[in-house]
């Protein structure tokens, strides 16, 4: 069996060039563009890499991206200042806060600053919710971007075992509601899960969010599943021991190329669809 590749990087570059023609659109209708503001604290080079990835997106797009760095020493007050002042300022369409922030800096409080209509990267508290009920609100970028992947492959969820390995803020635990809401049977593990084995060798679809490299092991997965990859490590490796599964699985996204690209191209989709209800 050859399995299809689910793949993230031309999926984000077609999708690109649609926004491409929408941006360009509204910039000769209002003469103006979305703009995301991005916010890095502290100097953790793969955070900044990340941040700097994000900003050339909107520039390929056409978008414009406003890159706010902020001292390793950062308290909690100064940052929900600087986030303040992002909210009440109209050029200001998205605001992106770069996780993780330094250990003093509250980063719940922070996030959930964010006006909910310039939430673009979906991390507030009220997003999750909105989002949980089926309500409209920004998709934490991540679990959206898997989302939309599995969509432009016509993957069938409903009725699936999505076992989703990991519950982060923005990722495992907001890729759980959605598969919820596209109708799968839906198995969250964590670090406190017991026989994790027994549950990914049940999942039609796995989901690896967990941050250690290849740590779901090959063996453990059936034939025929969906494998998806959020995790990225040094080297190019996921979550999930994949080479060994490529030639027994249905789906599969490679690492990188897959969930990575997706990310950033929810990030920019989403900006532009708050660009587009704040600029008309
Ligand atoms: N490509 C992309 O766009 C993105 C990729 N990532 C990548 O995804 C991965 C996960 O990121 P993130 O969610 O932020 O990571 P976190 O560290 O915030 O969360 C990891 C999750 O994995 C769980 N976990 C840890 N150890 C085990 C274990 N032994 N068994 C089962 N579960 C375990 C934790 O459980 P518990 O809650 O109990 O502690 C936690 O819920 C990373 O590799 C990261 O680099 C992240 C964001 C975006
Ligand atoms: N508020 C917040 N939102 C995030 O979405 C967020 C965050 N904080 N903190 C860190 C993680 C990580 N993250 C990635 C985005 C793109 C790639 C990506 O595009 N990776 C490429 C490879 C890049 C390379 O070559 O280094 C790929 O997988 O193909 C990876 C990781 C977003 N995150």
């Amino acid at each position: 069996m050859t399995a299809l590749v689910l793949d993230g990087k031309l999926c984000a570059k077609e999708t690109e060039n649609r926004l491409q023609a929408q941006v360009a659109e509204l910039k000769e209708r209002t003469g103006r563009t979305p703009i995301l503001a991005t916010i890095l604290v502290g100097a953790d080079p793969a955070s900044a890499t990340y941040v700097k990835m994000k900003g050339n997106a909107c520039r390929r797009v056409g978008m414009d991206s406003m890159a706010i760095e902020l001292p390793e020493t950062t308290t909690t007050e100064q940052l929900l200042a600087k986030i303040n002042e992002l909210n009440n300022n109209p050029d200001v369409h998205g605001i992106l806060l770069q996780h993780p922030v330094p250990a003093q800096v509250d980063e719940r409080l922070c996030f959930d600053a964010i006006a909910a209509h310039k939430d673009v990267d979906g991390v507030t508290c009220l997003g999750f919710g909105r989002m949980a009920m089926k309500e409209p609100a920004y998709g934490a970028a991540t679990p959206a971007g898997i989302m939309r992947l599995l969509e432009a492959y016509d993957v069938n969820l409903e009725g699936k075992h999505v076992v989703v390995v990991g519950r982060s803020p923005i990722l495992g635990k907001p890729m759980a509601m959605m598969m919820l809401n596209a109708n799968a049977t839906v198995t969250i593990c964590h670090s406190r899960t017991q026989n994790l084995s027994e549950f990914v060798k049940q999942a039609d679809v796995i989901v690896g969010a967990v941050g250690k490299p290849e740590f779901i092991k090959a063996e453990w997965i059936k034939d025929g599943a969906v494998v998806v990859d959020a995790g990225y490590h040094p080297g190019g490796v996921g979550d999930i021991e994949l080479s060994p599964l490529v030639n027994r699985v249905t789906a599969y996204t490679p690492v990188p190329g897959g969930v990575g690209p997706m990310t950033i191209n929810t990030l920019i989709l989403q900006t532009l669809e708050s660009g587009l209800k704040q600029l008309g």
